[in-house]
């Protein structure tokens, strides 16, 4: 049996719906569930192995997306919602009953990414969604113990699955970073 990447791409990354326009997240509290609403599909979806973002149990990475902040809404339940970590770059909100990770929110307008949400659409009752497009932060999962003689066999899966796995994020998101900062540093134009 391969290694376990994800739940929602151990058996094949299933393809999205063109012209899909968002849904609903759910906690996993059996009942009073917060309830996240997106307005539009989401973006850049990818599996992350960073110790930051939320896996399900038994994952070894998680599944992240971004929408733009304004597309998201808590519509039920937000007084369930505590952040994980005020001083990070990404405020993740996690339901204080099942700890899952409803949003997480770029609160610093001069990052990079400032205006996007992080979300896991897995969370979701429907499917569509933008599907997963590479593995961030590979080498990562090794701070979560787990056992780096094994991280080939991550590597030739995220592989086989066609989500090219790279240490950080994907170029296209590294170039983007990197051309922010240029702006800001005056060495492009802004
Ligand atoms: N080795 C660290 C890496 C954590 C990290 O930098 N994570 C990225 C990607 S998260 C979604 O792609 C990041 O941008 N983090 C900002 C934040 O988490 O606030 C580790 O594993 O912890
Ligand atoms: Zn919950
Ligand atoms: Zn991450």
């Amino acid at each position: 049996m391969a290694v376990s990447i994800h739940p929602s791409v151990d058996h094949g990354v299933q393809p999205g719906s063109p012209g899909f326009s968002g849904g609903k997240l759910y906690c996993k509290c059996p009942t009073d569930k917060v309830e996240v609403t997106l307005t539009s599909n989401t973006a850049h979806n990818h599996v992350c192995g960073c110790t930051k973002c939320w896996k399900p149990a038994g994952a070894n990475f998680s599944m992240v997306a971004v929408v733009p902040r304004d597309h998201l809404s808590v519509t039920a339940h937000p007084e369930k919602l505590k952040p994980v970590d005020s001083s990070a770059a990404i405020v993740r909100h996690a339901c204080t009953g099942c700890g899952t990770h409803m949003y997480g929110r770029i609160e610093n307008t001069n990052h990079p990414f400032y205006g996007l949400d992080f979300v896991h659409t897995e969370l979701s009752d429907s499917g569509g969604w933008s599907p997963p497009e590479f593995a961030a932060f590979v080498s990562s999962i090794i701070e979560s113990g787990f056992p780096p003689s094994r991280m080939d066999e991550i590597r030739s899966r995220l592989t086989e699955l066609s989500l090219t796995p790279y240490d950080c994020l994907s170029p296209p998101l590294m170039d983007a970073i990197a051309t922010h900062v240029a702006k800001q540093n005056g060495k492009l134009a802004a």
